[in-house]
């Protein structure tokens, strides 16, 4: 008989051979290399896993991405599990094993081995897929591995590139506001809101928001279209300075007139009902009793809006207000625009006006403290838009937010999210919440636009050395003092008050650099909450293009005084205003006149350096940004997103 070592080293196919023939020494060492290279297998297939974005697991010292990371999946409709509820992670209870009525042990594991393998091809399959699409991408943008920092930071979502080209080749057969079916006074009421523009045409945003919100895209398949409860609800993510807010506002106001009409109708046709009741009546009635009975319900009940819009800031609250006064001349209808900044009667007044209110633009906070007293506010409310969305569900905002949301839910039909940053808590949020909202996104969504140039100052470098108050002055001065920043050859006229913003990440520095500014003969501002409302209101108006300026003469505008003045200067940029601010200044307002936007601080997100430089270039005008890069600051995450906007990418 021969031995097990015998045959092993007989047998030349034998895999036991290579060990068992050799001294046990050779065999440790033989050992640990195929444990050495199995070990190196699995990390090469889990790296390659994590940098085509599928499944990792994180190490325990890996650093925790922030909270303010943007959704990788914004664009995709969340789908639902079968019984109509978002899909939950199982979780296994300790004695789940027992007590069950069907097999789920290994035998049953190896009967089911064929089903496996099958799912297994239809994942590798769609990984495949979704491989294909990444390859795509990358040959149709150029774009690489390369953005370490930005990756780090973790900040921006991915919309695939052929979701976006999609989406753009949609949006490209849409070229003018008749197309929609909107309300003839409403589509009349559109060159009030826009007034300069011969030929007006709707923004991507609006090309792709307006028609889903007058019902005219076909709603997502939902597994259980019968569990479908609550209103239609939509989120809009589109770039910043792409006509949000007329993208809502206009199907708003086309569903209140239609609502007031419908209302109408009803009443008419209840009272012609009435009159021939009374009629049928009267003749078997006595004459006594034929008086005429007053009509209890006559009186009209104020403050029941039929549609809410919220936003983040007592600024916003005045810009939507604005906007919806506009269209007001043509459509008629009554909007209440309130806020903190407002004195109790004048809030009084707006929103419990006689002739009753139709739309009401308010900060969260504020319309939920008044319907705690007033509940009746919300009762009547069948369409609620919730602006600057990822700020409003964000921790300060959620709770009044939310109240709102649950307490207009009754008679809600329609609910929309807009904001042109999608943050990942937010998402989540979402998908738990509203498993059938129809997500509509532009596709320049995280993009900076390519009109916006980013330059950089470093601040480290002479004749700073680490000085950034000093860089910020005379990065000022020098725009102040530059002849022409736009040629008015490219059919761009030349800028006779420059309005520059410059962002700080901490709000005490609003004053510091505002002072600096100031002492260095620069017309600065501080603008943070405390700012008085009137000051702030009118310095503002001059940046958002709401107040019309008296410009200098083109003679005076370049003119250094040469008079020591109040700053003590002896040198004064007089035709550059300067607005030192923090993230209030960056969410939603729309300072069209603003061309410069200077970084003094590098944002912490990359969230926070679209909603800073969106402040410029906004709706095809030009604009730059200029970063101050100073001791200490991420200049790898300024470079990569420096790339991405040099490509046209969005900041991932
Ligand atoms: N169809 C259009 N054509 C030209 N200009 C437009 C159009 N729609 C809106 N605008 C103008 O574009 C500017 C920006 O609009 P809006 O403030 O609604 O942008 P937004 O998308 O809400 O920006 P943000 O994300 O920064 O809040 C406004 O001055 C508005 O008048």
């Amino acid at each position: 008989m021969m031995g097990l070592r015998q045959a092993a080293r007989a047998c030349p196919f034998c895999e036991a051979r290579s060990f068992l023939g050799r001294p046990p020494q050779l065999q440790q060492t033989r050992l640990y290399a195929q444990i050495q290279r199995d070990r190196a297998a699995r990390y090469d297939a889990a790296e390659s896993r994590r940098r085509s974005g599928g499944p990792s697991r994180r190490r325990p010292d890996a650093p925790r991405p922030s909270r303010m990371v943007l959704s990788d999946t914004v664009a995709r409709p969340t789908r639902p599990s079968s019984d109509g509820k978002p899909y939950k992670k199982k979780t296994r209870e300790p004695f789940s094993h027992l007590n069950r009525t069907k097999a789920t042990g290994i035998l049953h594991k190896r009967l089911d081995v064929g089903q496996e393998q099958r799912q297994e091809r239809r994942t590798s399959s769609t990984s495949d897929r979704r491989e294909g699409d990444r390859r795509f991408d990358k040959r149709r943008t150029g774009s690489s591995d390369s953005f370490h920092a930005l990756k780090m930071q973790k900040s921006l979502q991915e919309v695939p590139y052929k979701l976006r080209s999609a989406i753009k080749h949609k949006i490209e057969q849409v070229d003018s506001f008749d197309g929609f079916p909107l309300m003839e006074s409403v589509q009349k009421a559109l060159k009030d809101a826009l007034p300069d523009l011969e030929y007006r045409q709707p923004t991507p945003a609006q090309a792709v928001a307006i028609p889903a919100l007058l019902g005219l895209q076909k709603q997502p398949r939902t597994r259980n279209p019968s569990k479908k409860s609550g209103p239609d609800s939509y989120l809009l993510a589109a770039e910043t300075g792409s006509g949000k807010t007329l993208a809502y506002l206009l199907p708003v106001l086309d569903a209140i007139k239609r609502e007031e009409a419908a209302d109408k109708e009803d009443i008419e046709r209840k009272a012609v009902e009435d009159a021939a009741a009374k009629a049928a009546d009267k003749t078997r009635r006595d004459d006594i009793f034929d008086a005429e009975e007053p009509d209890l319900n006559k009186a009209v009940d104020p403050a029941r809006p039929r549609a809410i819009i919220l936003v983040p800031s007592a600024e916003l609250v005045a810009q939507v207000g604005a906007v919806a006064k506009s269209l007001s001349h043509e459509v008629k209808f009554r909007a209440a625009p309130i806020s903190a900044k407002n004195t109790a009667t004048v809030i009084r007044n707006r929103l419990f006006n006689e002739n009753g209110v139709d739309l009401v633009i308010s900060t969260p906070p504020l319309l939920a403290s008044i319907a705690e007293s007033n509940p009746n506010v919300l009762a009547r409310v069948t369409h609620l838009i919730v602006d600057e969305a990822d700020s409003l569900f964000d921790r300060s905002f959620k709770p009044s937010t939310t109240e709102i949301l649950e307490r207009a839910t009754p008679s809600l039909k329609k609910l929309m999210l807009c904001s042109a940053t999608i943050p990942k808590y937010l998402d989540k949020y979402l998908a738990e919440k509203f498993p059938d909202m129809q997500r509509l996104v532009t596709p320049n969504l995280h993009a900076i636009p390519r009109r916006v140039a980013l330059g950089v100052v470093d601040v480290n470098k002479e004749p700073y050395r680490g000085n950034k108050m000093l860089a910020c002055a005379d990065t000022i001065w020098q725009i102040g003092k530059a002849t022409a920043d736009y040629d008015p050859a490219e059919g761009k006229e030349a800028v006779p008050t420059k309005r520059i913003l410059v962002f700080v990440n901490e709000r005490d520095d609003t004053d510091k650099v505002a002072e600096y500014l100031t002492k260095k003969g620069i017309g600065a501002m501080a603008f943070h909450r405390d700012t008085d409302p009137n000051r702030q209101a009118k310095a503002l108006a001059s940046f958002t293009g709401t107040e019309k300026i008296k410009e200098p003469k083109e003679g005076e505008v370049r003119k250094e005084v040469a008079n020591p003045n109040a700053s003590g200067t002896s040198r004064q940029l007089n035709n550059t205003k300067v607005i030192v601010t923090t993230d209030l200044g960056s969410r939603g307002i729309d300072t069209v006149s603003v061309r410069h936007v200077i970084l003094y601080d590098v944002p912490h997100t990359t969230i926070d350096f679209i909603h800073r430089l969106g402040r410029t270039g906004r709706m095809g005008r030009r604009g730059r940004g200029i970063v101050l890069v100073g001791p200490g600051d991420r200049a790898d995450v300024v470079k990569e997103v420096r790339d991405a906007m040099f490509r046209g990418e969005a900041l991932i």
